[in-house]
């Protein structure tokens, strides 16, 4: 690896979804199997057969399971967007169930270490990554302020355990907000 192993954040504003083909787009999700609010209905309304693909992996596990875990699922053939979507799971419930922030940031970490070396199992598979892109995961419905969010992503190491010798990972993670 020829960088530390730690993630670059860059705040921007404008549209996530706007992305080059084989960009991965990164949410925060519950882990009941629910795209209905806030950028996850917009992500279920634009990528259907990804939204399958995150219901039935839920529908398989229990919350308590995959919370911290999470799932990369790779370019579908629908609305023309050849997108990666990246589901962290940062809460088991939402809405009046979800998790405390303090459990919200505990999870935060290892969904984001697990994301990062599914993309670097993908990239070692040959298989091309463009820009790793995010919303600000966490701020909205799941009610944590980005700033700690942040904090927890940019302390993250990766290590060779984590990321192949031969993969250069995208060290930057780019937000994009409406406003
Ligand atoms: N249409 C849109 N386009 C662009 N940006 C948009 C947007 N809508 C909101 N944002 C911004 O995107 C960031 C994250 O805010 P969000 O509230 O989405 O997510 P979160 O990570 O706090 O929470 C996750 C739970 O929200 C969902 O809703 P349900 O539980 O299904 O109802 C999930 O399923 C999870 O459970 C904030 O910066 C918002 O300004």
């Amino acid at each position: 690896m020829s960088s530390q192993g730690t993630f670059r954040i860059t705040d921007k504003v404008g549209d996530l979804f706007d992305a080059p083909p084989n960009s991965v787009l990164i949410h925060a999700c519950n882990c009941i199997g629910s795209w209905s609010g806030g950028i996850a209905r917009a992500f279920r309304d634009h990528y259907p057969d990804a939204y399958r693909i995150y219901n039935a992996h839920c529908k398989r596990s229990l919350p308590e399971r995959l919370a911290g875990t999470a799932l990369l699922i790779a370019p579908r053939p629908d609305a023309g967007k050849q997108h990666y979507i990246g589901c962290v799971f940062t809460s088991k419930r939402f809405g009046r169930a979800k998790d405390t922030p303090a459990m919200i940031l505990r999870s935060t970490a290892p969904a984001m270490l697990d994301l990062m070396r599914q993309v670097a199992a993908e990239m070692e598979n040959g298989e091309e990554i463009g820009e790793i892109r995010m919303c600000r995961i966490n701020s909205g419905l799941f009610s944590v302020p980005w700033q700690q969010s942040k904090r927890v992503i940019e302390r993250l190491q990766l290590g060779e355990e984590d990321v192949p010798k031969d993969v250069e990972l995208p060290w930057e993670i780019v937000t994009y907000n409406p406003e």
